[in-house]
């Protein structure tokens, strides 16, 4: 149950006294170092854990996208991953200018066996880790501050000694105070400035320090001040690359990661898409296409999104969700009406090679390998934008403005009554229903432009037509063709308006007719038609108008007599 007062059970974050604080003006203008974790965090937080198939699938995935340093797992913790590593360096699969990592709690019988499991190696990194937060001390541990720091050291002293005994491998170290959001900063150096003693990094051979939001706990702006506390007050600062390693607790992983690295960071863990213990670890995909929409190449590769998906999806056989930024299926899309038509209003303007500058639309899909085609649709929210944008995308008609908004009046009734949403290939049936097939009571056969010079109209017309099944044949004449036309049907016409336009090139263009008139008295109504021969198409839009309002009345006429 919800308490009324959270105060007492929860306590809230303490600020870290930091008064000139710089990070808040820094911006970032290169990307952090990414490490990828999926293949350890990410992999020990799945329901079932990647078989070795798996894991080296998903390396190979974030070699592809031009991911530097992989974890690559946690090898004293099982065979699987033991072998893992082991099928890396003996089948030579990690390319020259990537680096493996590999985690181990700081004891002795897993440290043995994790440098075990890079022996042979090109390049390694052995990470060393153990937790030091107050609560950890308290209740896992049971060991004053002294006695922890003890453990790294200690471990830090035995991984230093085991890998002096494979001098072919270039060794690299982490350590990571598990925990670090929640211990106290003082605490958080010493241990660090201990550990960092014992590998003694230069500028050239840095130690990396790795300070995890283990537990994310509190606000993005804390974190970036512990960041900036320890880059400050560290030892051997010039020595060290400074990491981070958020989770998502509080779901401002992503925050927490671009703060820290105003605040100093240099190197970022996290997994593709999120995956990781409880909510996650820190997006680095969201991190990487966040920089690339501020004009800041990431160094890495999303340009078919939707590939790194599938592969991930299917290794860690956990969806994607459908809003998550850049890549879920939904993103891309709008379906509501003022958004359609600002979308499709940016498309227009937008020029090739222009900066990107497109309402609701933070990145061009194109980059991504998305296509424009999922950006609009439609259902009962949408606007007239959205449905003219798809006809146009996928079947190259162009609606006059007014005709969009006779048109989306029969969408949207389409929508409310079923509730769904509607594809661009439905709107078409609908478009087509309501204009292309208006077949009655005139239906278009022929017609035949004659010359009359006794005539005082310019343009003569003979017409063959069906009305209600029945043959009719007519004469008309005009100013032009459709004026003609119009004079040969014999009916009180009025035209408003007339907009036409090819679709397509070569043998296979046609014209499309929209033809907007008022019969009678009553209201103006839009017909439309498409032909090869743009005159024909003319015609049957002016029909199609026409049969429109014909139908129309004599369905008011029938309502009116049926309330009579
Ligand atoms: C935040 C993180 O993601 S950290 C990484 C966590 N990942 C994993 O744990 C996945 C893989 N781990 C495993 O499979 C197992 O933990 C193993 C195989 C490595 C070790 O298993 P076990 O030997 O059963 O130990 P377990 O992990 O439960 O740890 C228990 C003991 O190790 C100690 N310990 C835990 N972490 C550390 C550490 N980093 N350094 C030193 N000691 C540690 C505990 O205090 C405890 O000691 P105790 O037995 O004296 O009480
Ligand atoms: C072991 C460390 C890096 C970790 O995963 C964490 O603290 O979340
Ligand atoms: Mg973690």
């Amino acid at each position: 149950m919800m308490l009324q007062n959270p105060a007492s059970k929860y306590r809230p974050f303490p600020a870290v006294q930091l008064s000139d604080r710089s990070w808040p003006n820094a911006v970032i203008s290169k990307p952090p170092i990414w490490m990828s974790t999926d293949l350890r965090d990410g992999n020990q937080a799945l329901i079932e854990p990647m078989s070795i198939e798996k894991k080296l699938r998903f390396f190979d995935l974030l070699i592809k996208i031009g991911i530097k340093e992989i974890e690559v797992g946690f090898p004293s913790a099982s065979q699987t991953d033991f072998d893992f590593v082991r099928k890396l360096i003996d089948e030579h699969r990690i390319p020259d200018d990537v680096t493996i990592i590999v985690l181990t709690q700081s004891r002795e019988e897993l440290i043995r066996r994790t440098v075990d499991s890079c022996v042979g190696a090109k390049r390694a990194i052995v990470h060393l880790y153990n937790s030091v937060a107050p609560v950890f001390r308290k209740v896992v541990f049971g060991m004053s501050r002294e006695e922890i720091t003890n453990i790294a050291t200690t471990g830090a002293k035995l991984v230093k000694e085991l890998t002096k005994q494979h001098p072919q491998t270039d060794w690299g170290y982490e350590y990571t105070p598990e925990s670090f959001s929640t211990t106290e900063l003082d605490f958080s150096k010493h241990i660090c400035d201990a550990v960092s003693a014992i590998f003694e990094p230069t500028p050239n051979k840095k130690l990396i320090i790795n300070l995890p939001s283990t537990v994310e706990c509190s606000t993005p702006n804390i974190y970036a001040d512990q960041i900036e506390w320890m880059s400050r007050k560290l030892a051997r600062r010039d020595s060290l690359i400074i990491s981070v390693h958020p989770h998502n607790d509080r779901g401002t992983a992503v925050a927490s990661a671009e703060l820290a690295v105003m605040a100093g960071a240099d190197r970022v863990e996290g997994c593709l898409f999120g995956n990781g213990e409880r909510t996650g670890n820190v997006d680095l995909v969201t991190l990487a296409l966040n920089l690339y929409t501020q004009g800041v190449n990431p160094g890495l590769d999303f340009s078919d999104i939707d590939e790194v998906r599938k592969v991930v999806e299917e290794c860690n056989q956990l969806p994607v969700h459908p809003r998550h930024p850049y890549v879920g299926d939904l993103v891309f899309t709008a379906f509501s009406g003022s958004h359609q038509d600002a979308i499709k209003k940016g498309f227009a303007k937008q020029q090739e090679g222009a900066i990107w500058e497109i309402p609701y639309l933070p990145i061009d899909p194109q980059d991504l390998g998305r296509s424009y085609d999922a950006v609009i649709r439609v259902n009962s929210q949408s606007g007239k934008g959205g449905m003219a944008y798809l006809l146009e995308q996928d079947f190259g008609l162009v609606l006059p403005r007014r005709l969009q908004i006779e048109f989306s009046r029969a969408v949207q009734a389409v929508a409310d009554q079923t509730g769904l949403e509607i594809t661009a290939e439905g709107i078409y049936n609908i478009f087509s229903k309501e204009y292309f097939e208006q077949n009655a009571p005139y239906a278009y056969q022929s017609h035949k432009m004659v010359e009359d010079t006794s005539s005082d109209e310019p343009v003569q017309i003979d017409i063959a037509m069906l009305h209600r099944g029945a043959p009719l044949a007519l004469q008309g004449g005009g100013n032009g063709p459709i004026d003609a036309f119009v004079d040969a049907l014999g009916l009180d016409i009025k035209l408003m308006d007339y907009h036409e336009h090819s679709i397509g090139s070569g043998a296979n263009a046609k014209a499309a007719c929209y033809v907007e008139l008022r019969l009678a008295n009553g209201p103006t109504l839009f017909g439309a038609a498409t032909d090869s021969n743009i005159l024909t198409a003319s015609f049957k839009a002016v029909l199609s108008a026409v049969n429109r309002q014909l139908v129309r009345s004599e369905e008011d006429q029938a309502k009116g007599a049926i309330s009579a």
